[in-house]
């Protein structure tokens, strides 16, 4: 049962989704990536939140229930650390039972993964993640870090059956980064063949990059019909230097309104 003040996703509106949702067959298992999902809400002013670290609310309730349902249909879920340790988020799929839509249990719960290249996130008593996966209400997170994790942190994160995923940094302009191919790589080598990127602003804007765009399958993003203002969030991916061209356009685009809010669908990926 969806719990009051949820709305449920009905299945007439899924059906909407379904061209730009993984497909589990032989073909996706066989590629070394896995299948890519970038979604998030944003303003008209094409902002993420009111300011950095400042949680904010733009979906509307029918389009938070896509989201969960969305979290439902991927292997796992994907946030950078700035959101992690702004949100402190659940990234579970609570609607409609533990397991989200129609399956109870973790098997219809999204992995969480945080990318935290530098080691920033301190991980305590009250993290959400850590204690939905102790309770049986998520699983448990991966950390991705270039970083050797605190010897707290680690045993925080392997007391729930988390892991820290350690790969090698890449360094440019002094910022401590690393690939998107290798993070997808290494995620799909350990049976993830589907994720969702849920943002914040640094990681979505690294992924639409000329460089980095063709690693996303699909895009689907709310649109809330607000406007929060200067300051804000913002995904204006950078362009490259001297080119005049947009930096990434979708294709097979779909428009569905949702309560006061529109979704957006389209692929980037062939
Ligand atoms: N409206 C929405 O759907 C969402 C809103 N948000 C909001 O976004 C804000 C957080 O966004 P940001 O501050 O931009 O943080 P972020 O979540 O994008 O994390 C940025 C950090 O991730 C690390 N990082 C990981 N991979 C990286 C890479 N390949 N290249 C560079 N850095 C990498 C760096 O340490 C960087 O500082 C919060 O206010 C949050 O509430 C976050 C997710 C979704
Ligand atoms: N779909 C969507 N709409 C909004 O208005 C949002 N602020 C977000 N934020 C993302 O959802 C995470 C919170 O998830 P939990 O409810 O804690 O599970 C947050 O960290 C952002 O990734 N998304």
């Amino acid at each position: 049962m969806a719990s009051r003040g949820e709305l449920l996703y009905p299945e007439v509106d899924r059906v909407f989704l379904e061209p730009y949702l993984p497909v589990n067959d032989s073909q996706s298992a066989k590629s070394g990536l896995p299948f890519v999902t970038l979604t998030f809400a944003t303003s008209l002013d094409s902002a993420l939140s009111l300011a950095p670290g400042v949680q904010t609310a733009l979906s509307g309730p029918q389009s938070k229930a896509m989201t969960h349902y969305l979290r439902c249909r991927h292997d796992a879920i994907m946030v950078g650390v700035g959101t992690a340790i702004a949100d402190n988020p659940s990234l579970n799929c609570r609607i409609q039972g533990i397991g989200g839509y129609g399956s109870e249990g973790l098997d219809g719960q999204p992995r969480p993964v945080v990318v935290d290249p530098q080691g920033r996130w301190q991980l305590t008593s009250e993290t959400k993640i850590l204690n939905l996966a102790r309770q049986g209400r998520g699983k448990a997170p991966w950390i991705v870090t270039s970083k050797t994790p605190s010897a707290d942190n680690a045993k925080l994160l392997e007391e729930v059956g988390g892991c820290y995923i350690v790969l090698e940094p890449q360094v440019s302009k002094n910022k401590t980064s690393i690939a998107w191919l290798d993070i997808l790589e290494t995620i799909k080598a350990r049976g993830i063949q589907s994720i969702m990127i849920e943002g914040g602003g640094v990681i979505i804007n690294s992924l639409l990059s000329t460089e980095n765009a063709d690693l996303i399958n699909s895009v689907i993003v709310t649109i809330a019909p607000t406007w929060l203002g200067q300051g804000g969030v913002v995904v204006s991916p950078p362009r490259s230097e001297g080119s005049t061209l947009p930096v990434a356009r979708l294709q097979q685009t779909k428009w569905q309104q949702l309560g006061d809010d529109v979704v957006l669908c389209g692929t980037l990926r062939a």
